[in-house]
């Protein structure tokens, strides 16, 4: 058992920093519900093909920015923020990577009556958010975690005309990556990290004995 403080992991992969960014707008709305958040990314994969030959990844440890996930990481953390770029309707294969990579936990059951929410950004408006959202959820419950959502009781959710649904924070960024992250995006994804952070607590008191 881990001797650090309870914290939710806000896991994520970005290539343009727009999905870095709703990340930490989810850590702040962790933070705001008095939990630790621990922001991680993963790297890149370079998969080798008949066009690029080349199996090189990126190196071990960011130059800037937030640090890659450890297996630690994700097994002791009390709740799980996971994020994505939209990747032709599903999650980017970094991400996807790296979740493959967790049989480990699946098997001991570390991630298992823990709750998580999932999160990402699109080029465009339907390109494909809320199969991205729902699909990275899969995984998840795989591995029994508890999802989490967005209820309608938010303002923002009803005010939106970009990003956010009822299946997570979103964010359309643009074919250009050049759209700003408007402030009910933000709203959202504040209000989802609150409301993992406090699923969190809540959960991590029951009893599931049977
Ligand atoms: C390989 C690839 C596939 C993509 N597929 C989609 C897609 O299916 N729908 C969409 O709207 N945008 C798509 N995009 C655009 C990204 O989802 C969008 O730029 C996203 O905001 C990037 O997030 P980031 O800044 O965190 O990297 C794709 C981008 C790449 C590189």
């Amino acid at each position: 058992m881990s001797q650090t403080a309870p914290y939710v992991l806000v896991l994520y992969y970005s290539n343009h920093g727009t999905t870095k960014a709703i990340a930490h707008g989810i850590a702040k709305g962790v933070v705001s519900a008095g939990m630790q958040a621990r922001v991680r990314t993963v790297p890149n994969v370079v998969i080798e093909t008949a066009v690029r030959k080349s199996t090189c990844s990126e190196q071990d440890l960011p130059d800037v920015g937030d640090a890659y996930c450890t297996m630690d990481d994700l097994k002791d953390c009390s709740g799980l923020a996971l994020g994505s770029p939209t990747h032709f309707g599903n999650m980017a294969a970094p991400l996807k990577h790296f979740l493959d990579n967790t049989v480990t936990l699946w098997l001991g059951g570390n991630l298992q009556n823990k709750p998580a929410c999932v999160f990402t950004t699109s080029g465009s408006t339907h390109g494909g958010q809320e199969t991205t959202l729902l699909t990275m959820m899969l995984p998840l419950m795989h591995h029994g975690m508890m999802m989490i959502g967005l209820p309608y009781s938010e303002p923002a959710l009803k005010r939106t005309v970009r990003g956010g649904s009822p299946y997570g924070a979103s964010h359309v960024s643009g074919v250009m990556h050049d759209q700003p992250i408007e402030e009910d995006e933000l709203e959202l994804a504040v209000a989802q990290g609150h409301r993992l952070a406090i699923s969190a607590e809540a959960l991590a008191q029951a009893n599931w004995t049977r």
